[in-house]
């Protein structure tokens, strides 16, 4: 079913920046105007490949100003969200407040959610319905540690994550979710897995989600890698025919380099 080439896809790429807990709301709005600025200079078709991003919750309301006043067609979402949906949750933030905001995506289950606040499977998949049930879509992180990859078990580690974090969605849901693999020793350590490892990972995922919830479901989920995404090693972890787009942290924090990125076609053509 997947006949991608660099030229042509199945699904829509989605080249996503995660900001993580950089730009504070004036900083954010420089960023993502100085990024619109460089992808309409070089009249970048949105329709082909789309651009979102994951700016702190402080900043999601300048964002959400800036797109609609300057009518961006750059989609933005939450690094995270609530389980629940309203009440005695000290710091959380709802899914309705995302929706809100016209948040299009939430980022689910990042490693750091995972390491730092010790998030569980149990809880990111109450999160990823969470996400569903407000209208968003989410897109759910999953990837093994150095150890895992040394042992040579980061398929069924993986893939274990993934079941979890995405049992009991319907069929139509799976279609729509976004999957990023991030093997959290390429995150933030300049150590990218090669195109191979991405490919490899996205395979077996898709196959995965055919297994759970049938073709069509498996057909549709986009599938991204991310783990020190750079518009040097873009194009080619792109041109593997089951990723469907990247997740980039540090580079998505300078708009030049991101916005190469987004243009990652023009590379793969040079
Ligand atoms: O965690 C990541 C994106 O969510 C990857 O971060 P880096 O691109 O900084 O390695």
């Amino acid at each position: 079913m997947t006949t991608s080439t660099n030229g042509t896809f199945d699904r829509t790429p989605l080249i996503a920046g995660n900001w993580k807990m950089n730009m504070d709301h004036v900083q954010a709005i420089t960023l993502l105007q100085k990024l619109a600025w460089t992808l309409d200079d070089a009249k970048h078709d949105f329709g082909r490949v789309e651009v979102a991003v994951f700016p702190p919750f402080t900043d999601l309301r300048g964002v959400q100003t800036l797109v609609a006043g300057d009518d961006l067609p750059i989609a933005y979402g939450g690094q995270d969200l609530s389980q629940f949906d309203s009440g005695a949750y000290t710091g959380d933030i709802s899914g309705a407040f995302l929706a809100k905001l016209a948040c299009k995506y939430v980022l689910v289950g990042h490693s750091e959610r995972r390491t730092i606040h010790g998030e569980s499977d149990d809880v990111i998949n109450a999160k990823v319905k969470a996400a569903f049930t407000h209208g968003l879509v989410p897109i759910l992180c999953v990837g093994e540690g150095l150890e895992i990859r040394q042992a040579g078990t980061h398929v069924e580690h993986t893939l274990a994550q993934l079941r979890a974090d995405v049992a009991g969605l319907t069929a139509e849901q799976a279609a729509q979710l976004v999957v990023a693999y991030e093997p959290v020793w390429a995150i933030g350590t300049g150590e990218v897995a090669g195109p191979g490892d991405a490919q490899e990972m996205c395979a077996a995922i898709r196959a995965e989600v055919g297994t759970i919830f049938g073709d069509e479901s498996a057909a549709g989920a986009r599938l991204l890698y991310g783990g020190s995404v750079k518009a040097a090693s873009a194009a080619a972890i792109l041109g593997e025919k089951d990723v469907d787009g990247v997740l980039v942290g540090g580079a998505s924090l300078d708009a030049a380099e991101f916005a190469s990125i987004v243009r990652f076609e023009s590379h793969a053509a040079a």
